[in-house]
């Protein structure tokens, strides 16, 4: 544990921690030359030798005075060390999640990226003062009085020796049963908060649709297992320890009655057993002080294996100089690509030209926003290239794709912040009165109007305090801030609110001829802007590509698709008249 914790410290830390531990050996050390400088005191007190007492309690008065000074070294560069090392940790953390590919994120991690930095980050920055020194006490103190014993008797000595490897064993496998049963209880608390996250973010669509049951046996279910989990953690640590404490005993027992015997027997002096049988006590008394200390080390070790996997995450692949796109269109070249294993897209070709807008259409499940994700390079494809401007997006790398990229997603996540600066971050070098115009032209002022504190009122964790529409407007607003070649949206099917359709109508006035456009097209106002249409088949091809004009011409899917829409949209009109 300790070598995986100085991998993931900063140098400084590293110090640190280095230093502690050779404090924590040495007051160790010390503590077990005291212990086996017993022996000689207690034995000249039996025979009541004063001269020989004078001398060891004068001895044992200077081992326990630098005990003292070590001791109080290694609590304070040990306090230290912690704070340094929950540092670095944290800043570990942090530098991973910003360099890791942004589909890791598309599936809900935030219950364990949650729990490595709140529970587990503090947990194992503690570990080394409150645990590692008391094991390596309970480790390194029994040893020196160990060797200390073999001074005075072999036979007793060996005997203790024997006694070791049990101990050991026993430890191993407390540690391990304990490691186990942390994980599974680890994953079981992240699972627990995913849902109970999940449950507030759903309860305004729960109770519309007037049935709780499936949230509410989500949550139930999710907390049970952590229930279980927890249960299962205690037992096995309960059982383990009862274990290695009886283990201990019985080392105990092993050198009182071997002692009982060799004084009976008459090879040993009464006054040296009762010294010896006090060492004993002293040699297994911090060994089953530090078996409950084993458990922690486990959950320690449940965080670094979670920073582990983190960091074996495999990174996009990045050139090491980045290609110049011709211009800004985009090109699918043969791309096939699905999740887990089952294909979404399959050899799929199609060009988006520069500066005009392409709106994508198709059926429910289709892959129109996993083609969004492609450009925005979420992921690269299983086969085929996505280029920008001729120049594969490998070759383009992540950081100059996500320059020329302004994506605006369905599941828009507004930061707690004012509505203000949550439009600003898209481009912080403008001025307010800039920014103010530009999310005007998005109609973020209409959303600003009705707010209690205007374009500074926050607008809650995840914008939870505006509508859906309205949340996709300001990242409208903010994704034409950033001034990007490229602007990619996903128009949002839950936000139809007459307001946001003219939102969105505007910008793409604003954008046309510009950039670069690419719409996930629902409305049938945005596809009808469009200069080319991709009717997706539902089976990762195209079926029908055109102009709106072309493809109602040809009479085809793309044709009966809006006579649907068309009609459904009539009926509603006529129906509220
Ligand atoms: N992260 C993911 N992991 C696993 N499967 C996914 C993931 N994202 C999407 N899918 C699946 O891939 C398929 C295509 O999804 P995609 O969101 O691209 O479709 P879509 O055409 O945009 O759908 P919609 O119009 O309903 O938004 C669907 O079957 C979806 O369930």
């Amino acid at each position: 544990m300790i070598r995986r914790l100085l991998h993931y410290s900063s140098p400084r830390a590293r110090r640190l921690l280095v230093t502690e531990l050779a404090c924590v050996v040495a007051t160790a050390v010390l503590q077990g030359i005291a212990f086996v400088m017993l022996v000689p005191l207690l034995r000249a007190l039996f025979l009541g030798d004063l001269a020989t007492v004078r001398f060891w309690l004068i001895a044992v008065a200077l081992v326990g005075a630098a005990y003292a000074v070590v001791f109080w070294c290694a609590s304070q560069v040990g306090m230290k060390a912690s704070t340094a090392v929950l540092d670095s940790l944290l800043r570990r953390l942090g530098d991973r999640l910003v360099e890791l590919p942004t589909a890791w994120f598309g599936v809900d991690r935030s219950g364990l990226v949650a729990d490595i930095a709140t529970r587990g980050a503090m947990f194992v920055a503690s570990t080394p003062y409150s645990i590692v020194r008391l094991i390596l006490t309970g480790f390194i103190t029994p040893a020196t009085v160990l060797i200390g014993m073999y001074f005075y008797d072999w036979r007793l000595a060996l005997a203790m020796t024997a006694t070791v490897p049990v101990m050991w064993i026993t430890f191993r496998w407390l540690r391990r049963g304990m490691e186990r049963d942390d994980a599974e209880h680890s994953a079981a608390v992240a699972e627990a908060s995913n849902r109970v996250i999940e449950f507030a973010n759903v309860q305004p669509a729960l109770r519309m649709a007037g049935d709780r049951s499936t949230a509410d046996r989500l949550v139930e279910d999710a907390l049970r297992r952590q229930h279980q989990a927890y249960r299962g953690l205690l037992l096995t640590g309960g059982a383990g320890l009862a274990a290695f404490a009886g283990v201990v005993q019985l080392a105990l027992t092993v050198v009182i009655l071997l002692g009982a015997y060799l004084a009976v027997g008459g090879s040993l002096e009464p006054a040296t057993l009762i010294a010896l049988l006090v060492l004993g006590v002293r040699f297994t008394e911090p060994i089953a002080n530090s078996g409950a200390l084993g458990g922690g080390v486990a959950v320690a070790n449940t965080t670094l294996t979670h920073l582990d996997e983190l960091a074996s995450v495999a990174p996009l692949p990045e050139p090491a100089t980045s290609g110049v796109p011709a211009d800004w269109g985009i090109e699918f070249h043969d791309v096939t690509f699905g999740y887990g294993g089952h294909p979404v897209l399959r050899r799929l070709s199609f060009t988006a030209p520069p500066g005009r807008m392409t709106a994508i259409v198709g059926p429910s499940g289709s892959g129109k926003t996993t083609i969004i994700k492609l450009m925005a390079r979420f992921y690269d494809p299983e086969s085929g290239t996505v280029s920008i401007g001729g120049v594969a997006l490998p070759r383009l790398g992540t950081a100059v794709v996500e320059a020329a990229v302004a994506p605006v997603f369905q599941d828009v996540y507004l930061f707690d912040d004012t509505i203000l600066n949550n439009v600003w971050i898209g481009n912080p070098d403008l001025s307010r009165e800039e920014v103010v115009a530009a999310a005007a032209r998005c109609r973020v002022d209409e959303i600003v109007e009705r707010l209690p504190g205007g374009w500074d009122t926050r607008v809650g964790e995840g914008g939870s305090n505006l509508s859906g529409g309205e949340r996709q407007r300001v990242s409208i607003a903010r994704a034409l801030l950033k001034d990007a070649p490229i602007v990619l949206l996903d128009e949002a099917t839950a936000a139809l609110d007459i307001g946001n359709e003219i939102a969105v109508s505007d910008t793409l006035d604003a954008l046309h001829g510009d950039r670069t456009v690419i719409v996930v097209a629902h409305r049938l106002s945005t596809i009808m802007r469009a200069d080319q249409i991709l009717m997706l088949d539902g089976d990762g091809g195209i079926q029908e590509a055109g102009t709106h004009a072309q493809l109602l011409a040809a009479g085809g899917a793309y044709a009966s698709y809006w006579q649907e829409r068309a009609n459904a949209a009539g009926w509603r009109l006529t129906s509220h008249a």
